[in-house]
């Protein structure tokens, strides 16, 4: 069966300056081959609105780390076409890629993902050093207050609390103010009220700067900070819901019979 992406007409600069940060058309993604093959994602078509908060939802095995990998270029789909910033990300060399991951997209991970060995203002300004980029202090300073780390600055990792390291990868996330911060079970580790924390800055960084964010999440209360949920089930998209809460996120979850 083939999965090209469908035609569709050329747009214009305006329209990749105004429309959704980043788009997937006709994404598969299988892993194995033969008998073993897997497909984690089977034909998925959306977009990712810009400055909006979007939670990817669906069951374990569903295809939302795929399809976020997929996204940020740390894995090739198999077929269709991935677009980020009016780049097609699909279609880059391996060294292209890096730079785009490195100067374009923020990342945040459930294990944080921090250095040990770097305070956690190295930690929050190393993207830009390693891309050799100019760190803008006002940015910085902003950053830093609105994840209220200004005491906690020269410590290291291992000096904080599981939700202050979370706090200081999201920083490091928005530093470089990226097209889009993908972030994976962002708050998987901690408890609910350093989610919350960690959560609600995600969200001002979308209303207070404009940021684009993507997040997977298990959590119906996690997802209802978004501006929209994307609902997985065996790698295709199922549904979605704007606005949320934790009640209509979980009328949704349930409704769909997702989890035994
Ligand atoms: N590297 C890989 N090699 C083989 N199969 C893989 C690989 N990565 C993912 N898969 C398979 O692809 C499918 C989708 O996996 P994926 O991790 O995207 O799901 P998920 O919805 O993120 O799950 P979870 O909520 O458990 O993290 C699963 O069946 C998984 O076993």
């Amino acid at each position: 069966m083939s999965h090209a992406p469908p035609a569709e007409p050329a747009r214009s600069v305006a329209d990749i300056a105004t429309g959704p940060i980043a788009r997937a058309r006709g994404l598969v993604k299988t892993y194995g081959s033969g008998d073993t093959a897997v497909k984690a994602l089977d034909g998925i078509d959306v977009d990712f609105g810009r400055g909006e908060l979007t939670a990817i939802m669906g069951p374990s095995g569903s295809g939302k780390s795929t399809l976020m990998h997929c996204m940020a270029g740390l894995d090739r789909p198999t077929a269709g076409a991935v677009e980020v910033d009016g780049v097609e990300v699909s279609r880059l060399s391996e060294r292209r890629l890096t730079k785009l991951r490195r100067t374009r997209l923020g990342f945040v991970f459930q294990a944080y993902n921090l250095v040990p060995t770097l305070t956690a203002a190295e930690n929050i300004t190393l993207p830009l050093d390693i891309a050799r980029q100019p760190i803008d202090r006002d940015f910085f300073d902003t950053v830093v207050d609105a994840v209220r780390l200004r005491d906690r600055l020269h410590h290291k990792p291992s000096e904080l609390s599981g939700g202050q390291q979370q706090r200081v990868a999201c920083a490091r996330a928005l530093m470089s103010r990226p097209a889009v911060v993908f972030a994976d079970e962002p708050t998987g580790n901690l408890d609910s009220e350093s989610s919350a924390e960690v959560l609600g800055f995600l969200r001002r960084s979308v209303d207070d700067f404009g940021q684009s964010v993507v997040m997977v999440t298990h959590e119906p209360t996690a997802a209802s900070y978004a501006h929209r949920v994307l609902f997985l089930a065996d790698g295709r998209l199922v549904g979605e819901l704007v606005d949320p809460t934790p009640a209509t996120v979980l009328e949704a979850l349930g409704a769909r019979h997702q989890d035994p």
